[in-house]
């Protein structure tokens, strides 16, 4: 599948799943633009310069999610650079790995800043962007497996994720006359730096050595392998794409057999 002059923005594009979903996007045929925090702009150029070697346009825009000024400030930056706008992917995100009887104020609201806000802000930007273009679009967001199932030590990232289900369900019925669709993808257990940082904090609760805890994860998935960037990516070039323009409000696990609808 491809597209023609389409512009997509991913913030926490600068690693992981946000670069694998850019990468995608980009061999799709979307000009790209790589939202990410002001520390991860070399990482964020490294993948602009990946996206412009596949024939793209791109452009790094740094952006901290949480706060609304920056989503609005990079979705305007997207379309005057890229010459349009038409899908955001609110991917970026944080992880929390704590015993709820342990959880901090600041630990709580910075969660929910990063993980819900921030897709909030996304949803009012683009499709503020999209009325002032003249026309409808995607909106895509992460969720997780934590968003179906709440899972323990992970109590604060499992609500931000089921958040961020509710918000996808209630702004697709919203700004469907608009023309506009909004989903979200559900990965599992993704071999990023997220995981590296699960699995080494289940560490220091558990005791077991570094890589033990993700093992024994990856053990229970019945596909029988880790996740990886490139399978998440396949589920939003979907969603950003024309094949999914009859499908919104919808969380779409892509887990490898990890929880069944
Ligand atoms: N890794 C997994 O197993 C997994 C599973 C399900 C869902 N997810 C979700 O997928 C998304 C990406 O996860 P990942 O595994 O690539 O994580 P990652 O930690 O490898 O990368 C996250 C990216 O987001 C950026 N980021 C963090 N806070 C930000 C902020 N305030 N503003 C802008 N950028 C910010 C980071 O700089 C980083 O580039 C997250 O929303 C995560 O919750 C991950
Ligand atoms: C990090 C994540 O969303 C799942 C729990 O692996």
């Amino acid at each position: 599948m491809t597209v023609e002059n389409k512009v997509a923005l991913v913030t926490g594009a600068g690693q992981g799943i946000g670069r694998g979903i850019a990468l995608r996007l980009a061999q799709d045929g979307f000009d790209v633009a790589v939202a990410d925090l002001d520390f991860q702009k070399d990482k964020g150029l490294g993948v602009v310069a990946e996206i412009e070697a596949l024939g793209r346009k791109a452009a790094f825009v740094t952006a901290d999610v949480s706060k609304r000024e920056d989503v609005v400030a990079a979705v305007d930056t997207a379309a005057e650079k890229l010459g349009g706008f038409d899908v955001i992917v609110n991917n970026a995100g944080i992880a929390q790995v704590k015993p709820l009887l342990d959880i901090t104020e600041d630990e709580l609201n910075k969660i929910f800043q990063i993980n819900v806000n921030s897709v909030v802000w996304g949803i009012q930007a683009a499709a503020a962007k999209f009325e002032e273009l003249g026309h409808g679009g995607k909106i895509i967001s992460a969720a997780s497996i934590a968003a179906i199932q709440g899972f323990p030590i992970l109590s604060a990232y499992s609500a931000s994720k089921f958040a961020v289900r509710g918000f996808t369900q209630a702004a697709a019925q919203e700004l469907a006359p608009k023309g506009i669709t909004v989903n979200a993808y559900a990965p599992g257990i993704v071999g990023t730096g997220m995981w590296e940082l699960i699995d080494a904090e289940l560490s220091k609760i558990n005791g077991k050595p570094l890589g033990q805890n993700l093992k024994e994860n990856v053990d229970g998935i019945a596909l029988g392998r880790i996740e990886t960037p490139e399978d998440v990516a396949k589920v939003v070039s979907f969603f950003a794409g024309p094949d999914s323009d009859y499908v919104t409000g919808q969380v779409l696990l892509v887990d490898g057999g990890m929880l069944y609808n």
